[in-house]
């Protein structure tokens, strides 16, 4: 489930900011909304931040990290201003997106994966894949 693209055609922000150029999220109408879906179970949630879902939604956590000089090129294609850009990277620097998912859920199921080159895509998608199995595995008797 791609939050980003949920969100835009669900309405669920709440203003816009200017100085960030991005819609504001409204972070309880996310939740309200996924709530029916997420307690189903089987689905994978793609954002940049989650200390706001309730812990009990994930069995696994994965960070992406990219290194700086890769991140700063792939940031400045997408044409963020100065101000956005500089502070994804002093974000991916003082690794505050993991942080904030080592402090919202079990240390256990927080993993980081590098994503700086294709293969590496490759590489995490194997790698949860082989978690997913492994997983339903241990759940299924
Ligand atoms: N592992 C990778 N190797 C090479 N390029 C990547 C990789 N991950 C992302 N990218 C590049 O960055 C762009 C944005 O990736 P995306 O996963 O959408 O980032 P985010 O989820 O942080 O917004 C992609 O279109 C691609 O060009």
């Amino acid at each position: 489930m791609l939050l980003p693209n949920i969100l835009l055609t669900g309405q669920l922000y709440d203003g816009y900011d200017e100085e960030y150029e991005c819609p504001i999220l409204d972070e309880d109408r996310v939740v309200d909304e996924l709530e029916n879906q997420m307690s189903e179970g089987g689905v994978i949630v793609d954002y940049h931040g989650c200390d706001f879902f309730p812990e009990r939604w994930f069995h696994i956590v994965f960070v992406l990290q990219a290194d700086n000089s890769v991140l700063y090129k792939r940031l400045e294609t997408r044409g963020y201003n100065e101000k956005k850009l500089k502070e994804n990277i002093q974000c991916e620097i003082f690794q505050v997106l993991y942080e904030e998912a080592l402090a919202s859920y079990k240390e256990e199921i927080v993993h980081q994966l590098p994503s700086n080159k294709p293969e590496d895509l490759e590489d995490n998608i194997n790698q949860i894949l082989k978690w997913i199995e492994q997983w339903i595995k241990d759940h299924s008797s």
